[in-house]
């Protein structure tokens, strides 16, 4: 690394020349192949823009200037090549840097990401705000072919065409979302990319002289004209429609052409967008060839690319695959809808079974609810699954279009709870709190893998809107006999002595281990577990709760608006004098890292709650 080493980073970088540059991009991409083939990450997102970071680094400075990064996930070089080489090791581990970019990381970064689309917005946002305070920054936006189909992003351009603002707009085209891109905008920006745009123009041209009265004339006098009417056709029409001034297609590989490029863009007047081609995975001929599992990968053999952790249990997100396809089997309006994450929420095989009943809409997710309100309403049974966290930008979508009108739509919340690594951007920490304010949802939340195939069962038979969350990773597997999921009701797993744990969903794995220790520890106690948020039999459970000393509530979502808060507010709404103990994520973000650490930090692991509750029962001589 003998550039890379000896650099004071970043200040140096816009001293090297052209051959040092690309010397370098090497370098960077050798340091980071060597350490996320330890830790994991995004690896190809972020192998894919070395160049770019490179041009941006030569020709902005980073600390006065503004430069957003889109999700962030490709942000590895900009984190390598500004302050953080050195501890880029603890990527997204408990207590080291995040796989995003956040403001409180680093002076460096200019906005915190981590959900798509949101970098036009905020860098208009900074770039106003610096033009009112008089600042001199250049502001960039980064911003991907996948992240470019979310509405956010057009209103962004919608407003930045509208302010004229002098700011850069860089589309980061490598014609992929985590699966190959889908919808208009990227058949377009593909045209753009082959060159189509001007030739298809061309051809209809000749077409219609070649059909009209003296029509060879015409055409001979169109083919003088080509030079000018080729400036008129700009690939970029669409973004000079918009007042952005078009420049491009860019080589995304090439830093003298992109350095080119961000000077002309610099000097503009008013806002420019700059679109450069890249490959995702760039010189990591395993990801180059899969950029999709090269996407987000765990820690992989720098040889031969495979991943180092084998054998793989059945996770929550398969048994909801499978189950959606045994369903769609034998109900022929079941339809299933993605938002760009075909596999990360199991959707693949039906898009294979049923292509003509699989939507992937791309990045679009309030689109995705109100286009499943529209389907259902005529008719079809549309199952959206989409991760807890990015199903929050489609809130009112949920309220407004399809539990006012009590439609048949039913969410799929996976990644719903802690989801690890990802951290505070990522965790599914809201949706009970979120989903329970809203009248009409039936909203339930599995302990289990068999218990998700009984819900997804049941949820075909409810009339009106379904939500089931569940968990990030293996599905969890309990050895005692279970009662059938019947609509509203608890599970009551035992009913004895003085106090009872009352579990939501798949935290049932640290209620359960409770339970055994206060049970080892030679005391009684009740358990349940809940399955449903909404509607729920609240007589069966008084019935078990109410002659209790004391009721110990878990779940892994908001304590805010949480199901243990429902609970509790039914307990005293009845009269209930005994103790209330909730354990749930307290009033505050859950940083990023492996989620046993994640869980012991805030309280939410039977060790700690045992701690906490063991003084209940009188000690045992
Ligand atoms: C609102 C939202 N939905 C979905 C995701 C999951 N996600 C992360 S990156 C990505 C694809 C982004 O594609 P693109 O912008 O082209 O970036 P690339 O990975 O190609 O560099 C998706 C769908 C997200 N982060 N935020
Ligand atoms: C960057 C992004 O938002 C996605 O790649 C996300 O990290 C995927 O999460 P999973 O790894 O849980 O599928
Ligand atoms: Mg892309």
């Amino acid at each position: 690394m003998e550039i890379l080493d000896r650099l004071q980073l970043p200040d140096d970088i816009r001293k090297l020349n052209y051959e040092e540059l690309d010397k370098l991009a090497q370098e960077v991409r050798e340091f980071m192949l060597e350490s996320v083939s330890k830790t994991g990450g995004h690896l190809a997102p972020s192998l894919g823009v070395v160049e770019l970071t490179l041009a941006l680094l030569k020709v902005f400075d980073p600390l006065n200037d503004r430069i957003v990064w889109d999700v962030g996930h490709q942000s590895y070089a900009y984190k390598i090549l500004t302050d953080r080489k050195n501890k880029f090791h603890t990527l997204r581990q408990y207590g080291g840097i995040s796989g995003f970019n956040k403001i409180s990381e680093s002076p460096y970064d200019a906005f915190g990401v981590g959900h798509t689309s949101t970098s036009i917005a905020s860098a208009l946002g900074i770039k106003t705000a610096s033009d009112m305070k008089g600042k001199d920054q250049k502001v960039v936006a980064v911003i991907g072919d996948g992240a470019m189909t979310a509405g956010l992003a057009y209103e962004a351009i919608n407003y930045l065409g509208h302010l004229d603002k002098n700011m850069i707009v860089i589309l980061n085209d490598n014609e992929m979302s985590i699966s190959p891109n889908v919808g208009a905008m990227s058949s377009y920006l593909s045209r753009i990319m082959t060159g189509e745009i001007y030739t298809r123009f061309r051809k209809d041209v000749a077409n219609i002289f070649e059909h009209a009265p003296m029509g060879s004339a015409f055409l001979h006098v169109a083919k003088k004209m080509e030079e000018g009417l080729k400036g008129f056709f700009t690939p970029g029409v669409l973004f000079e429609e918009f007042g952005l001034k078009y420049i491009g297609p860019i080589n995304g590989h090439n830093i003298r052409d992109l350095t080119k490029a961000l000077h002309n863009a610099e000097i503009q007047d008013g806002p420019a967008l700059i679109h450069v081609g890249t490959k995702k995975g760039k010189g990591f001929k395993p990801a180059e060839e899969n950029p999709e599992k090269f996407h987000g990968v765990s820690a992989f053999d720098l040889k031969t690319g495979e991943a180092v952790k084998f054998g793989k249990k059945k996770t929550y997100t398969d048994i909801f695959g499978d189950k959606i396809c045994e369903m769609a089997e034998k109900d022929e309006n079941i339809v299933a809808l993605t938002a760009a994450m075909p596999d990360g929420v199991g959707l693949r095989s039906f898009s294979e079974k049923f292509p003509d009943r699989f939507f992937d809409v791309g990045i679009a997710e309030q689109f995705a609810v109100t286009y499943s309100a529209g389907l259902a309403v005529n008719g079809l049974k549309p199952y959206v699954a989409i991760y807890s966290t990015f199903l929050q930008r489609a809130f009112d979508s949920i309220i407004h279009d399809v539990a006012l009108q009590n439609l048949p739509v039913t969410f799929c919340i996976d990644r719903g709870g802690i989801v690890g690594a990802d951290g505070p951007t990522h965790h599914g920490t809201f949706d009970l709190s979120y989903l329970r304010l809203i009248p009409n949802m039936t909203i339930m939340a599995p302990k289990d893998g068999d218990e998700l195939e009984e819900m997804l069962e049941l949820s075909s038979s409810v009339d009106g809107p379904v939500a089931i969350r569940y968990p990030r990773g293996s599905a969890d597997e309990y050895d005692f006999a279970r009662q059938p999921v019947k609509l509203g009701e608890p599970e009551i797993i035992s009913d004895q002595g003085d106090y009872a744990i009352v579990s939501v969903g798949h935290i049932f794995s640290e209620s359960y281990k409770l339970y055994n220790k206060i049970k080892q520890s030679g005391n009684k106690c009740s358990l349940v577990n809940l399955r449903f948020v909404k509607p729920l039999d609240s007589k069966k459970l008084l019935e078990v709760l109410y002659e209790k000393k004391g009721v110990i509530l878990i779940e892994e979502n908001a304590l805010n608006g949480g199901a243990c808060e429902k609970i509790q507010s039914l307990l005293i709404d009845n009269g209930y004098k005994g103790e209330i103990k909730k354990f749930g994520i307290p009033d505050e973000f859950v940083p990023h890292g492996d989620i046993p650490s994640l869980r012991k930090s805030i309280g939410l692991n039977a060790d700690y709650i045992f701690d906490i509750v063991k003084d209940l029962w009188p000690k045992n001589d």
